[in-house]
């Protein structure tokens, strides 16, 4: 970004405000690592000793995937290619009661600590291990851009370089995630979702002001082409539809919020599954209301910069920093302000991160150090040993997302980019939870294939190949200073046409429909297909081998627990379990039943017995 627009933005009680924020959430932790029962059990520790109430668990669960992306990557969504992406959000919706009431009254049942000890239970250890590595690719690619978004906003109000603030937001974000328990995790989300409003606020509220209130900013946007709510177009390429928003939203939400590790940890804190129902079905109108008022941002910001684009005028060089441009623009006169909204941004991503980085670092001791350590030396890793290990690997961790967010300024855009993300890998895993809770004939051969094929197929068609830019809505230059004006006459700017008639520089977006036949069909899709892809070739592929490897090697069918299956799936399950004298039989189950941290690290591993009369469910 040019540097004249930074300094200078960011002032002492910026600082103080910022430090504040940071100061205030570590505290929230310490306060709960020295008060109660000091988490010394793992009931208080890792579950909130189970008493936390419904209303800061809902905040939480929006705050655990509701991060820097959103705040930056929606409104500048709105800007650049209108309001139809606000159509997500009834995708959410639509998928709340599948997440509550197929997906979670699993978890319940068997309350398992880890979402992927219920696919060992149900498949092998082979699924859980391939699930947990496809798992940690999605985390680590995913926190890349977490981390990166912080350090656009502040690189764009503070004129820091983005290498030293990538690094400096990741090491405090490391430092961060090692303090509190549940309840300060809880805690302190609530607080950072707090600031995450009152930064987005911050800019509907300055931008009404200047522009002459909340209907300027709509007139500006409807007569700038942002307004639309209604593309029903069946065509798959087209890159925001009903269709594409609602189905690719709706699975995409059950990627995130029934079967994703964060979630499921979050969801077992409430002492029973009505009330963690709730909670689901109360997150959502919370997120909702961010993702709204986040998108009336964009049109704020669209209602400054409608005549004099940052972006094509080059004060910009990337439309994720619109936001933290507008902030530096009209709020640095105000001591405090650019401040809050810095704050409001870090703490969409200490949030989110900060729940990351330990689960990242469990799974790979628990799925991968500890059976190739007993592989090689024949026992276990002393037990003595495994923090420290955690550690290293949360540091190791905690680097490579650094590495990554240091790629993701090549992505093209944040909020496409994590979507894409948690298409192409939280497809092929919902395929598989799917597979285990929905399908009783299907077995390990099959997930583990499913799995494989439907992640291959979406990363090739998400990242195989070049694909066309989309097709923005049309920017102004008209009224800029000369001197920030990059181009010369009938000039060309990425995809946009430049006309400079009657002495003002119009940017219409080209037509890029004559070219898109360039391009290879598949690439062409839109990108909130792929989640969609990727289900479906994971249960198509897991169904078909499942069952060809049955019938070949004549295999038993899998263990037939009904707890193991979604709640309508049972009683067919139930079916094959009774006796035909309308008896029950006993079915034992024994789980390996492993005690986590509050962001996921294995605290202990022990095996029990689990009986259940039939009959009973
Ligand atoms: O913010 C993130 O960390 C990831 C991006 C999440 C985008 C989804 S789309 C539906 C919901 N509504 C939003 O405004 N953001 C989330």
């Amino acid at each position: 970004m040019d540097a004249e627009n930074n300094n200078g933005a960011f002032g002492t009680w910026d600082y103080v405000v910022l430090s504040l924020m940071l100061i205030i959430s570590a505290s929230i932790g310490v306060y709960y690592r020295f008060t109660g029962g000091k988490q010394k059990t793992t009931q208080e520790y890792l579950h909130g000793d189970k008493d936390l109430s419904v209303i800061p668990v809902a905040v939480s669960l929006m705050a655990s995937f509701m991060s820097a992306i959103t705040i930056l990557g929606v409104s500048t969504e709105n800007y650049t290619f209108g309001t139809q992406f606000v159509v997500i959000n009834f995708g959410y919706g639509i998928a709340t009661p599948f997440a509550a009431y197929c997906f979670l009254p699993v978890f319940f049942k068997m309350q398992a600590t880890s979402a992927y000890q219920y696919l060992e239970i149900r498949f092998g250890a082979t699924t859980r291990l391939c699930t947990s590595l496809a798992f940690s690719l999605q985390m680590v690619l995913y926190m890349g851009i977490v981390l990166y978004a912080p350090a656009i906003a502040l690189e764009a109000v503070t004129g820091i370089s983005k290498t030293v603030a990538i690094l400096s937001v990741g090491i405090v974000c490391t430092f961060y995630s090692t303090i509190g328990g549940m309840k300060a995790v809880v805690v302190t989300d609530v607080f950072q979702s707090l600031l995450m409003f009152a930064a987005v606020f911050l800019v509907i509220i300055k931008g009404a002001i200047d522009v002459g209130g909340l209907g300027e900013i709509w007139r500006i946007a409807k007569e700038g082409g942002r307004l639309e709510f209604d593309n029903t177009s069946p065509d798959p390429t087209v890159r925001h539809t009903w269709w594409s928003l609602i189905l690719g939203g709706g699975f995409t939400y059950c990627s995130l919020y029934a079967v994703n590790q964060t979630q499921v940890q979050r969801l077992l804190t409430l002492r029973d599954l009505r009330r963690s129902q709730i909670a689901l079905w109360l997150s959502w109108p919370v997120l909702t209301l961010l993702s709204l008022s986040t998108s009336f941002a964009g049109l704020a910001i669209y209602s400054k910069y409608y005549n004099c684009d940052p972006l094509t005028s080059g004060r910009i060089s990337s439309s994720d920093q619109l936001m933290p441009l507008f902030v530096g623009d009209t709020m640095r006169e105000f001591p405090g302000l650019c401040g809050l909204f810095v704050a409001g941004i870090f703490s969409g991503s200490l949030s989110t991160v900060s729940s990351a980085l330990n689960s990242l670092a469990a799974v790979t001791l628990e799925d991968y150090l500890k059976p190739v350590y007993l592989k090689i030396y024949k026992k276990s890793i002393p037990e003595n040993r495994t923090g420290f290990i955690s550690k290293l690997l949360a540091l190791l961790y905690g680097l490579v997302c650094l590495a990554i967010a240091f790629t993701s300024e090549h992505l093209g855009g944040i909020l496409q980019a994590s979507l894409t993300i948690f298409g192409v890998v939280g497809g092929p895993l919902l395929g598989v939870f799917t597979l285990g809770m929905f399908c009783p004939c299907a077995n390990e051969v099959g997930a583990v294939s499913g799995l494989v094929g439907g992640l291959i197929i979406a990363f090739w068609i998400g990242f195989g190949g070049p694909k066309p830019p989309p097709l923005t809505l049309p920017v102004s230059i008209e009224s800029c200073p000369v001197e920030s004006n990059t181009f010369g006459s009938n000039s060309t700017f990425g995809d946009f046409e430049i006309s400079t008639e009657n002495s003002t520089f119009l940017i219409e977006a080209s037509n890029l429909s004559s070219n898109d036949d360039e391009y290879f069909y598949l690439y062409r899709l839109s990108y909130m297909w792929y989640v969609l892809i990727g289900f479906f070739v994971t249960i198509l592929i897991g169904l078909v081998v499942g069952w060809t490897y049955s019938m070949f090697f004549k295999t038993k069918p899998p263990p037939s627990d009904p707890n193991l299956f979604a709640p309508f799936v049972r009683r067919f399950v139930r079916r094959r379990t009774s006796k035909s004298d309308g008896s029950s039989i006993e079915v034992k189950n024994y789980i390996k039943v492993e005690k986590l941290d509050p962001r996921g690290a294995i605290v202990s591993t022990s095996t029990e017995s689990l009986k259940q009369d039939v009959s009973l469910l």
